[in-house]
């Protein structure tokens, strides 16, 4: 039997890095988790045990820590930016950089005082190679909605399986997985991303729902219809449902007023959107 070696990467994940600014009494603190993957000529490193052209995984993690020192955090796109060309300019034998970012949000509480923010994270995940191909692509994660009506669901396909009633007033409610291309590398990416989160919330909250599917897909649509630095959106979206209380053994009706929020199983709603014209994706979602 032949055997050849695969597809591979390697990097150090979950890198938590903590950088504070400090202008006078009033101090800035970004939080990210960074995690890099590296990949090239690594066949002997697999094959033979030879290590020539691994850049240890913790050399790695120290370059996120002195990059941060060096040239502070801006966008995580950017931050991910320079890190992904710094790795594939002086590693030789390394041809493609991946760098991956979560961003976890601090409220400001005071001059030196933050409140971790509990909702969304923001993301972004860079790929860069030798021959110079870029891809950005932004997104967050953990952005929980709810519609306490204009949600129904009815007309779907029945089987001898089929228990669901048919509903023309539910809750939707959901924790959005999003994640968009940027056609080039994008310029403002703060812009862009306050840009793409609110048409997320607009679309979620100003659509009548006849499924979350197409609740999914109007979210997509307007990111893009909104955003033309983008080409191409990615949704995640868990159905959180909410089953209406059976009251009626206490001698209680229940229009549509107390519910069980059930944890699982939960339906998991994924899809895309895309402009017609979207350049090739290449790399930028792997
Ligand atoms: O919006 C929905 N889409 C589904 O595909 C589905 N399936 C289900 O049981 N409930 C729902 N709701």
């Amino acid at each position: 039997m032949t055997v050849k070696l695969g597809p591979n990467r390697y990097g150090k994940a979950g890198v938590r890095l903590v950088r504070v600014v400090r202008e006078g009494t009033v101090h800035h603190l970004k939080d990210l988790n960074v995690s890099t993957a590296l990949s090239g000529d690594m066949e002997a490193v697999h094959l033979t045990g030879d290590n020539a052209a691994v850049l240890p995984t913790d050399s790695q993690k120290n370059t996120v820590h002195a990059f941060a020192r060096k040239h502070g955090v801006g966008e995580i796109e950017e931050f991910a930016l320079l890190l992904a060309r710094h790795f594939v300019d002086t590693g030789q034998a390394v041809h493609h950089a991946r760098v991956e970012i979560e961003e976890y949000a601090w409220r400001r509480e005071g001059p030196h005082s933050f409140v971790r923010d509990g909702g969304e994270v923001r993301t972004c995940v860079v790929h860069h190679d030798r021959d110079g191909r870029t891809t950005v692509v932004s997104g967050l994660k953990d952005l929980v909605l709810l519609n306490t009506t204009g949600s129904e669901f009815h007309g779907y396909a029945v089987d001898e399986y089929t228990t669901l009633r048919p509903t023309t007033d539910r809750i939707l409610a959901t924790a959005v997985t999003a994640r968009w291309r940027h056609r080039g590398e994008g310029g403002d990416h703060a812009a862009s991303y306050e840009r793409a989160r609110r048409c997320l919330l607009e679309a979620f909250a100003g659509t009548h729902s006849l499924s979350l599917q197409q609740t999914l897909y109007a979210m997509g649509e307007r990111v893009l219809t909104s955003c033309p630095e983008l080409c191409e959106v990615r949704l995640a979206m868990p159905n959180k449902h909410h089953f209406l209380v059976d009251l009626s053994p206490f001698g209680l009706d229940n229009d549509n007023e107390v519910y069980h929020a059930a944890d699982r199983p939960y339906g998991l709603i994924e899809g895309g959107v895309l402009r017609e014209d979207a350049p090739d994706a290449g790399f930028a979602w792997e």
